[in-house]
């Protein structure tokens, strides 16, 4: 990926919130992941609260690390724990960020990480720039990117006061997520589909997240976000993105990140009409959430790509927690073949081509082929498993921290794509009325169904074969 002269590696990586739960089950285990591949270069700064020592942050990382269930091999561990050290301080407090001054002091392009509550972003940020340490720095922030429209445009206002964009990395991990990244390689590296992803050949595409497990000790988090906000807004938009946009036509973050907007561009505005909500039965007894509360656990809804590609093709999404499975998928259901004069049945399922992001991701191209001994068809798989094909890939955050140090930003949201995004979605937040309960185990609500009615039922996702128990 070309980067340009203000892109180049960071000389320290300072990860504020390193003492949270996200440090805790991914931020370690990826660091440590790339050192063992030796892709990290710089030392590491941890700023929280807590009085931790060094030797504190050593062995919470080796235990987390561990925890994360990640095998542990003491030589790499070695390396990686010498380059961590720790600040202790408030985020309120100036101070703290005249010790973070002090402890990177002669380092001139720093990686700034903020895992840390989205209402502290701009404090953060400002006290950096007060401590004079945003010039040269690049600042990732995690998810969620405001709580709708308004509030992503006044967050985008406030840290775009004291940051360039380019200097400002928005993480979406599914955009780190290599089958993510596949798509525009299998779309494009292959002559084969380009000629048929379009309105003339396909029905429908169908992008279903599913989680077999419910919000867990999440309450507090989840209750005032749901679904749409939680998954929709960000990783199955991105999802949707890669599948539909234009090929780029160079390297660059910017070239590649202008594709995925003009999709979004080319979304109107979310019609509620189009809108299912569902609450799995047991959600109101989640520690957290609040008593009668209507946030969804479940949506589906229907989108449109207003564009000469597109336009016709209805995107349908479904996401939810508590569904038989754990699978996240996009399905291009093709258009159905005209009478087959020489088959005994006429009406043969229409082509799907399966991308299939989790778990085990893989692609499946599920065609008529002739059964044997008979006149008539049935749907075969051509599928193929990456990681048995391909080897195994880097997780999504071991990918976008080591892009952020290496000032790769292509796979980070920027500014238009996260307000376009909201948007789109913005009508289905003020529209929410009641969610429709839904059994645990189930695929949601009954109006689910409703919403694909005209093309094809949502199909049962492509999933992973079991061992046999
Ligand atoms: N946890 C997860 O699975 C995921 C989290 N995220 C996002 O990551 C971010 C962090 O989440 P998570 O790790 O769960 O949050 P936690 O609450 O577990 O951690 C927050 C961190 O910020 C520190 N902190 C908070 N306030 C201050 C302050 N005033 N001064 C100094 N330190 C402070 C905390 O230190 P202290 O312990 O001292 O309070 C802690 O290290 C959020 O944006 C979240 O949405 C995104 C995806 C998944
Ligand atoms: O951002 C989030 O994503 C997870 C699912 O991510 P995955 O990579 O583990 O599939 C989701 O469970 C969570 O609610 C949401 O906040």
């Amino acid at each position: 990926m070309a980067l340009n002269s203000s892109n180049l590696p960071a000389d320290v990586l300072v990860i504020f919130g390193i003492t949270g739960d996200l440090a805790r089950k991914m931020t370690f285990r990826s660091l440590y992941r790339l050192e063992r591949r030796k892709l990290l270069t710089c030392p590491i700064v941890g700023v929280a609260r807590d009085g931790w020592s060094d030797d504190a942050l050593r062995d919470h990382a080796r235990a987390a690390i561990k925890a994360a269930g990640e095998p542990l091999d003491d030589s790499v561990f070695a390396r990686f724990a010498a380059r961590l050290s720790y600040v202790q301080g408030d985020y309120a407090d100036e101070e703290t960020f005249h010790r973070l001054a002090r402890a990177v002091n002669g380092r001139r392009r720093p990686v700034f990480y903020l895992e840390i509550p989205p209402s502290l972003f701009a404090r953060v940020v400002g006290g950096l720039a007060g401590a004079g340490l945003t010039k040269g720095a690049r600042v990732v922030v995690e998810k969620p990117f405001g709580h709708d429209l308004a509030s992503a445009r006044a967050l985008n206002a406030e840290l775009r006061q004291l940051l360039d964009e380019d200097q400002l990395l928005r993480i979406d991990h599914f955009l780190g997520k290599e089958p993510a990244m596949d798509i525009q390689f299998l779309r494009f590296a292959n002559s084969v589909f380009e000629p048929v992803w379009n309105r003339d050949h396909i029905s429908c595409v169908q992008i279903t997240m599913a989680e077999d497990f419910g919000v867990e000790d999440r309450g507090h988090f989840y209750d005032p976000v749901g679904a749409l906000r939680d998954v929709v807004q960000n990783h199955l938009l991105q999802l949707l993105a890669l599948m539909a946009s234009e090929p780029p036509s160079a390297a660059d973050a910017d070239a590649l990140r202008d594709r995925r907007v003009d999709v979004f561009r080319a979304i109107p505005d979310a019609d509620p009409a189009h809108y299912v909500r569902g609450q799995y039965q047991g959600y109101l007894q989640v520690p957290g959430v609040r008593p009668r509360s209507r946030t969804e656990t479940f949506v589906g809804l229907r989108l449109e790509v207003e564009n000469w590609r597109w336009s016709g093709v209805p995107f349908f999404i479904r996401a939810g927690k508590s569904l038989p499975e754990r699978v996240t998928e996009i399905r291009i259901v093709f258009k159905r073949p005209p009478r087959l004069a020489f088959a005994e049945r006429f009406a043969p399922e229409p082509d799907q081509w399966i991308l299939r992001i989790d778990p085990s991701p893989g692609v499946n191209f599920r065609i008529q082929a002739k059964q044997p001994g008979k006149q008539d068809t049935q749907l075969v798989d051509l599928d193929l498993l990456f990681a048995a094909e391909l080897g195994e890939a880097p997780e999504p955050y071991e990918r976008l921290l080591s892009d952020a140090m290496q000032g790769n930003a292509s796979l980070f949201t920027r500014e238009d794509s996260v307000e376009e995004t909201w948007r789109i979605v913005q009508p289905l937040l003020e529209a929410p009325g009641d969610p429709e309960r839904y059994p645990q185990g189930t695929w949601g609500p009954a109006g689910a169904s409703k919403l694909v009615a005209g093309y094809p039922r949502w199909h049962e996702p492509w999933l992973p074969a079991r061992s046999p128990d």
